[in-house]
């Protein structure tokens, strides 16, 4: 079941830009950053209950995503972050295709396994890491 509600951009010019290029050319422009392959997460906003749109690194295995809250190593957690823990039903766009996921913060094995994931396709994960003492949230988003 899609998400409704009214979209409400971000506050990072270039990331809405990312999102509007992305949506309007249906997935087949907008789609990476520098030269790698990034999603467009739709979340409800925590506070305001409006939908939020973050592109983000695409980190996939077998129709499994991960989505790394790394905000590039910034002391505090993206705003997204939020959203998904208040309600883990996202959708999610990966080119063309926009699926509805259940999002859960990846701990232990689990989220070893799926860092280990996220840093083969960003290796800036890890330096983001190095940059904050809060341990940078994954959440692993499964198919509904
Ligand atoms: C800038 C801020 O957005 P944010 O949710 O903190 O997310 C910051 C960034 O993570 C976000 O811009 C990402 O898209 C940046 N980004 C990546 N960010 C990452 O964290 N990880 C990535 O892998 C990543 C990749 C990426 C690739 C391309 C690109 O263009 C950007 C990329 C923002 O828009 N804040 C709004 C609020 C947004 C929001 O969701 N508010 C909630 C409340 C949330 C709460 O309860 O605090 C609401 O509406 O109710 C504001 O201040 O008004």
């Amino acid at each position: 079941m899609p998400l409704t509600g009214e979209y409400e951009p971000g506050t990072w010019d270039w990331s809405s830009k990312q999102v509007d290029l992305y949506e309007s050319s249906g997935g087949t422009d907008g789609t990476t950053l520098r030269g790698k392959p990034v999603i467009v997460l739709t979340s409800v906003g925590a506070k305001s209950g409006k939908l939020r749109k973050n592109p983000l690194m695409r980190v996939e295995h077998e129709g499994e995503y991960a989505v790394v809250a790394s905000k590039g190593g910034d002391p505090a957690h993206p705003s997204w972050y939020h959203n998904l823990v208040a309600q883990p039903h996202v959708e999610l766009q990966d080119g063309p295709v926009k699926k509805d996921y259940r999002a859960r913060v990846a701990t232990g094995e689990e989220r070893r396994v799926w860092w280990e994931r996220a840093v083969a396709v960003w290796p800036d994960y890890d330096d983001y890491q190095k940059k904050t003492t809060r341990e940078i949230p994954l959440f692993v988003l499964t198919p509904i």
